[in-house]
């Protein structure tokens, strides 16, 4: 038994996560310092590229285009509720200022000598006002509540259609857990914005008004000397917010890698045992929440520096008045009850104008996600296609791929390749692995579009199809079967309705899989589990047929469709797969050449070419490549 520790792979240092011991965080190589170079991607993958960076100085990102947006898009649609809140929040705002008006007659009426008549009319008069202010509260508070809430649904079914509509590359470039951390976590950082905006709008700006009224009708001088440092912070919160901004958008970028670690962890976690890998994953993660914090913590800082610089102009701003007013006071000039009215005017507009100032801070930071949500929305989804393409060919259709090129990002994949597959039969494609297979049934589905090259389907140029329609021409099994927590009638289904119970056990029959789901507990009702976690790799992949065996498409696309079956399962689900194809334009990828011998033709593909093309025996009298595949694979 090795000991611990031994055989374990070495804790890499990714190139690109600092793994600073200094923020409280262990990492497997902690207390070697060194500050980040790079920004943080979203995703630590080897081909993950940072998202579209935020603060890159774009125009469209600016607070004001994006405010715009936000307010066309999002908030228009609730103006009259805004408006409903907005006119709660004033009245709420407005019990400050006269609360503050209600101390001079407090002071100089009731507290003089024969006021005790107007002291419980003072008195009743207070207590109403707090009512007031409680019933408002809650009503406003409710108002928006409805209002973020809806407006964060909007924003997350937008991201969900559009991340839809991205074709492959998109996904490469932006992995699963960042895009959930879009969707929620972006989402989740503006939700509170119109709240605050709306509170400081309504609430605070009609309290400030009052307070200043009642303020300055006591006296114009004290007010003054009361804003004497306000200028004092005009420089900093400019140079404030733009920090603000960028330690936002760190953070989120970093809450994104933080998505994308947990999801690559959870999904791996069987590979992550076997290999021992627990401490060097816990570092990773640790390396990126060190990194998560560090921006956290300066975007707080920053913006609750903001406030913190008002208390201080405040602070400044009551020594003046004390100064002015308190000798005033002392010398007769002015009465107790006008000094304690504007010094409790003053006192009152303290929380207001904190909240103010917060305002600039929240909406820096909910601005750097809503940078992030709008550049996700603007993203080019490549789609090409009209969304209400040509009409169908009728019946069955042959495919035609002609000078077809395609490569992936930096990988050329298909080479002009040119092949037929003719109406109603069977067509295999045989090759190598990393051939470029796979590929030609990602571009039939519209998965991928061709570089040049026409595909022909039925006759038709497939670019005047709309991608809905196209893709109703194809049933297809693939060789990554994806199955959803659901049921496995759901699985199954795929949202089809109106299939007939005898249809769907003829399917469950000719997929094998009667006696998979006789088994289960709860029959074709069980659940499959995280990503069909419950079923083996065969019944996953019975699944996929019997989806592809329902969905009664004219082409049938089958990729190693019965390449995880056991040899009676797979000869079973051949014939019923060979008896489903009759009729049908059947296009087969097998690397088990037994499978495709009876294919009525058998394209051989390499580096994304086509070499050669014939039936089973003419390839073989030919002696080439799939001569040579056949011999190695039926030796002895
Ligand atoms: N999403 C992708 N991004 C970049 N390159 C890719 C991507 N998918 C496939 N490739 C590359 O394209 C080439 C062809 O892949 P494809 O899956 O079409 O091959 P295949 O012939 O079906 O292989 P196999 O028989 O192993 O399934 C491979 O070299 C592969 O590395």
């Amino acid at each position: 038994m090795p000991g611990a520790g031994q055989g374990q792979p070495r804790p890499r240092r990714l190139p690109h996560l600092s793994n600073r011991a200094s923020d409280g965080i262990e990492g497997p190589r902690a207390g070697r310092k060194q500050r980040p170079r790079r920004p943080v991607p979203e995703s630590d993958t080897p081909q993950g590229q940072p998202i579209d960076r935020t603060g890159d100085g774009d125009p469209r990102y600016a607070s004001r285009p994006l405010f715009g947006r936000l307010w066309a898009g999002y908030l228009r649609p609730h103006v009259w509720l805004m408006v409903m809140a907005f006119v709660v929040m004033s009245i709420e705002g407005s019990t400050l200022g006269l609360l503050s008006w209600m101390i001079q007659p407090l002071f100089d009426s009731v507290f003089a000598p024969g006021g005790e008549t107007s002291l419980i009319w003072v008195g009743l008069a207070i207590l109403g006002l707090f009512l007031l202010r409680a019933t408002t509260t809650v009503v406003s508070r409710s108002l928006l509540t409805i209002i973020s809430v809806r407006i964060a649904s909007a924003m997350q079914v937008d991201m969900l259609r559009h991340i839809l509509k991205q074709s492959g590359g998109f996904f490469q470039r932006h992995p699963p857990g960042a895009l959930m951390d879009r969707v929620q976590g972006d989402t989740a950082a503006v939700q509170g914005i119109w709240q605050t905006v709306i509170v400081a709008a309504g609430r605070d700006v009609v309290a400030l008004v009052g307070l200043f009224a009642v303020a300055i009708g006591i006296d114009w001088r004290w007010t003054l000397a009361a804003l004497v440092g306000a200028p004092l912070l005009i420089v900093p919160s400019v140079v404030l917010q733009r920090y603000l901004r960028r330690k936002s958008a760190q953070m989120r970028d970093a809450a994104a890698a933080r998505s994308t670690r947990l999801d690559e962890i959870f999904h791996g976690v069987n590979a992550i045992k076997l290999n021992r890998q627990e401490d060097y994953q816990t570092g990773r993660f640790m390396q990126v929440l060190r990194l998560l914090n560090r921006a956290y913590s300066k975007a707080i800082v920053a913006a609750q520096t903001m406030p913190a610089m008002i208390d201080i102009v405040t602070g400044v701003g009551f020594f003046a008045v004390l100064m002015l007013g308190g000798r005033e006071v002392a010398e007769g000039e002015r009465t107790v009850g006008e000094f304690m009215s504007f010094f409790t005017a003053m006192t009152l507009t303290f929380q207001p104008i904190r909240r103010l100032g917060e305002l600039a801070g929240t909406w820096q930071i909910a601005a750097a996600s809503l940078e992030r949500i709008f550049r996700l929305l603007d993203t080019d989804t490549a789609e090409t296609r009209p969304a209400r393409g040509a009409a169908l060919p009728p019946g069955v259709p042959g495919i035609a791929f002609e000078g077809v090129r395609f490569a992936y990002p930096g990988v050329p994949v298909l080479d002009d390749l040119s092949f037929t597959a003719e109406a109603g039969k069977m067509t295999a494609i045989v090759g190598p692995s990393g051939a470029g297979k796979s590929t030609v049934f990602h571009l039939l589905t519209g998965l991928a579009e061709p570089d040049a090259g026409v595909i022909r389907i039925g006759g038709q140029d497939a670019r005047g199809l709309s991608l809905a329609d196209q893709r109703a021409l194809f049933a297809t099994v693939s060789q990554d079967t994806a199955l959803f927590d659901e049921s496995l009638r759901e699985n199954i289904l795929m949202g089809r309705e109106g299939i007939a119970p005898a249809r769907l056990e003829a399917v469950l029959r000719a997929a094998h899989l009667g006696d998979v789901v006789a088994g289960l507990p709860a029959g074709i009702e069980s659940p499959a589990g995280p990503r069909g976690s419950a079923l083996s790799g065969g019944q996953r992949q019975r699944v996929a047929i019997a989806r592809a065996l329902i969905a009664d498409a004219p082409v049938l696309l089958l990729d190693e469709a019965t390449s995880a079956l056991d040899a009676q399962a797979e000869a079973a689900v051949a014939a019923a797969l060979a008896e489903r194809a009759q009729g049908r334009t059947t296009l087969v990828i097998a690397h088990r050449l037994s499978t495709v011998r009876e294919a009525d033709k058998i394209i051989v593909m390499d580096k994304g070419r086509v070499i050669e093309e014939g039936r089973h025996d003419e390839l073989i009298a030919r002696g080439g490549l799939y001569a040579g595949l056949h011999a190695l694979q039926f030796k002895g």
